[in-house]
């Protein structure tokens, strides 16, 4: 692991590192704030999953979660959204939606993207080794959330790991990419077309199918543009009723899909984390 940068801030360190992942073969480049702590304390770990076309930086700069991490004294770690650099292959058109910036939290098995597209076992697996080796990290205490496209990685990641992560939640997330444009062009391009194949990387599938968790904290605005066409919470409302799975929903009135929505709730979503990791 390579440091690129640290900075003091609210008492603690933000730092941006990069390392050679086994899994997309590709350098990797992360973010991860640390409070301040004693020497030899470890700290529970929150996981940030960010959406289309974002790096580590979108939330870096402006999720506004240091003073409400401090406060708590959570690490917040914040990963890429896709392999990057010379010959990993782009969608054709260099779309926003598929390749570059939207790795979806897939392992891909289709080609050209299955040798790089492994942002499934970057984020479940390297990533985590790598964050317990090199942080101050109490990995018995992971928390994940996620935003848009990194809302459907942390709901789906969490369902298929229910013992890993004790909070989960997410900002206007993709509930059912088999029931969206976004996810119907990435999952046929990373999985193929065998929509059975794709449920794995359903949230409302997996809820189908038995995976459940304690709770779920999801927060839509509702002048998203996004909100009738790609997000759909109705689905997730429907699905986690049916399946007795509890799940907060808060509508956030005049609230739309940007940072200026996630910054705002921010705050309620580490307490949320905070409440259930120090449990
Ligand atoms: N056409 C837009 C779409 C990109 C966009 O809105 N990206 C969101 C996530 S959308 C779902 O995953 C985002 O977080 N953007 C980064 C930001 O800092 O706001 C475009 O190309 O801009």
């Amino acid at each position: 692991m390579k440091t690129v940068s640290t900075n003091k801030t609210f008492g603690g360190s933000q730092g941006v590192y990069t390392h050679a992942s086994t899994e997309t073969g590709t350098e990797m480049t992360f973010s991860v704030f640390v409070p301040d702590h004693a020497p030899g304390e470890n700290l529970p770990v929150v996981w940030y999953l960010s959406g289309l076309t974002c790096t580590h930086a979108n939330v870096t700069e402006k999720g506004d979660f240091r003073a409400h991490c401090a406060r708590h004294r959570l690490i917040f770690v914040a990963p890429d959204t896709s392999p990057r650099g010379e010959g990993v292959p782009d969608d054709g058109d260099a779309a926003y939606d598929f390749g570059l910036g939207a790795g979806f939290y897939v392992n891909a098995t289709q080609g050209p993207f299955a040798a790089n597209y492994r942002m499934r076992a970057y984020v479940e697996d390297e990533l985590p080794a790598l964050i317990a080796a090199e942080f101050p990290s109490d990995m018995t205490r992971q928390g994940i959330m996620g935003h848009s496209m990194g809302g459907h990685g942390a709901l789906t990641i969490a369902l298929r790991n229910p013992d890993r992560y004790k909070a989960v939640s997410a900002f206007a997330p993709i509930v059912s990419p088999l029931n969206c444009p976004w996810g119907e062009k990435a999952l046929t391009g990373y999985i193929g077309a065998d929509r059975d194949q794709w449920r794995a990387y359903d949230a409302c599938a997996l809820i189908k199918d038995g995976a459940r968790l304690p709770d779920l904290l999801v927060d839509q605005g509702t002048a998203d543009g996004f909100l009738e066409d790609q997000l759909k919470p109705e689905l997730l409302v429907a699905t986690c009723t049916a399946a007795d799975q509890p799940l907060t929903l808060r509508m956030q009135e005049g609230y739309d899909h940007s940072y200026y929505f996630i910054s705002t709730f921010m705050g309620d979503h580490l307490d949320w984390h905070a409440a259930r990791l120090k449990a």
